[in-house]
């Protein structure tokens, strides 16, 4: 699904230019849950915004499902992400305008869904997130670990092939935030790829395999202790 291919990326401000990375070589085959991990500023959220298409390499080549993404104007790396790319981020980013059900919807409305279907949609995927329950309250009702899997259910809605996690239960206590990884986990078994960025051990053996970045660079890749369910 994913290929990378002696990527690079620099920053570029008035006084400074910041290598955030350094010839990155990485594939990740559809149905696999990635983990990344790293010290502070080694380039795990850079490498994420790349490949949610948010951002582009200075050098070296990105190929989505074989396209490649990397060189393409903002316009076209937009009209690729939708649909196929979601993110999840560790301050869930909910609309507090919109109740939960409107923020789940919100996905579905840019696709050319029939209104029934797409309450069908939101509902069930409410329901799968065990938060169904909640859809007429607004975000700041909810707590932590309630808002993520409205966040994650939002991600989702509109069945992308990728969803990209941004350190997901950083800000959840310890309980919250397994039930979180454990929700991330069925939505992988259920064929949804995830890289997931983390500082957490506990959270990265939820992952199949695990990329640790230093200084913008692939330091270690290693197996973690779960297999995956799929065939390589
Ligand atoms: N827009 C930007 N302009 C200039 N420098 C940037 C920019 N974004 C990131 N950097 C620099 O690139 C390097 C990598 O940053 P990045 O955010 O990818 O690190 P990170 O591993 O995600 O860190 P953290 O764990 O603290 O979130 C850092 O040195 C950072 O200062």
């Amino acid at each position: 699904m994913i290929k990378i291919e002696n990527l690079s990326k620099t920053f570029q401000t008035e006084e400074v230019e910041t290598t955030a990375l350094n010839n990155i070589k990485l594939e990740i085959k559809e149905g696999e849950f990635v983990a990344i991990m790293g010290p502070s500023g080694c380039g795990k959220s850079t490498l994420l915004n790349i490949m949610g298409m948010l951002d582009s390499p200075s050098e070296g080549k990105y190929y989505f499902d074989n396209q490649e993404v990397g060189s393409q104007k903002e316009k076209q790396r937009n009209k690729i992400r939708k649909g196929n790319v979601n993110f999840v981020f560790q301050s869930f980013n909910l609309i507090d305008e919109l109740n939960v059900y409107r923020n789940v919807e919100l996905p579905l409305n840019y696709l050319n869904i029939k209104s029934a279907d797409k309450k069908a949609r939101v509902l069930e995927i409410l329901d799968r997130m065990k938060i169904g329950h909640r859809r007429n309250h607004y975000p700041q009702q909810l707590s932590g670990g309630q808002q993520q899997r409205v966040a994650i259910a939002r991600a989702v809605a509109a069945n992308p092939k990728l969803l990209l996690a941004d350190e997901p239960t950083g800000n959840l206590d310890s309980k919250t935030g397994l039930e979180v990884m454990n929700l991330l986990s069925e939505l992988n078994n259920d064929g949804t790829t995830i890289v997931m960025v983390t500082h957490s051990e506990r959270d990265a053996e939820f992952a199949h395999r695990v990329i640790r970045l230093f200084d913008g660079e692939i330091a270690a890749e290693s197996t973690a202790k779960k297999m995956p369910s799929i065939n390589f």
